[in-house]
């Protein structure tokens, strides 16, 4: 398999920290303090990025799940650690890698719900529009096609997480 690039280090950083002004705007006149949550493993990297590209106090919190085998989803979500600060009441914002059938942040939502934050928002760096996923992403860093991805986080079969770039097989 070949590996090409989609989106380059250089144009990646430069939507980050216009997402991040977004996010910053969005909050600023509704509170001081976010809580990030990281979805792990896929979202580490595009994480650690924003974060320093948003203008507020930003609290953390990571949860690792995962349903993926290859390139297919198994639809069944394992979660293999959750959130272990309280966020009732808090502005919370869920960091994600990619949305693509939407199964995985569709669950997660479900959980996060029922311990009642203030706010409960997402941002995706990745949006595969033409899947339709069945939850929606308030700040989206790219829309892409039906490819599959990885780099900068986003692994097949946990290969290719540590490339800088957003790269497709073929
Ligand atoms: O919208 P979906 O179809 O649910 O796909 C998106 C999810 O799939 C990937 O996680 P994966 O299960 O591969 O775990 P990982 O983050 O550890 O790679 C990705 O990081 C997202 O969390
Ligand atoms: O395109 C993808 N690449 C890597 N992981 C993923 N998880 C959902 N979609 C993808
Ligand atoms: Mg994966």
């Amino acid at each position: 398999m070949n590996l090409n690039v989609l989106i380059g280090e250089q144009k990646l950083q430069e939507r980050i920290k216009s997402l991040g002004k977004e996010i910053t705007e969005y909050y600023k006149e509704k509170t001081d303090t976010i809580h990030a949550v990281c979805v792990l493993k896929g979202a580490i990297h595009f994480f650690t990025d924003l974060v320093e590209n948003i203008d507020l106090n930003v609290e953390y919190s990571f949860i690792h799940v995962s349903s993926y085998s290859g390139m297919e989803s198994t639809g069944r979500i394992r979660v293999k650690s959750w959130i272990d600060e309280p966020i009732e009441g808090r502005h919370v914002l869920v960091v994600e890698d990619i949305l693509d059938t939407g199964q995985t942040l569709s669950y997660i939502l479900g959980y996060l719900k029922r311990y009642n934050p203030a706010d409960l928002k997402v941002a995706t760096l990745l949006k595969k529009t033409s899947k339709n996923p069945i939850v929606n992403a308030e700040f989206v860093g790219f829309e892409i096609e039906d490819k599959f991805v990885v780099g900068y986080g986003l692994d097949f079969d946990e290969k290719y997480r540590n490339i800088p770039y957003i790269g497709y097989l073929e």
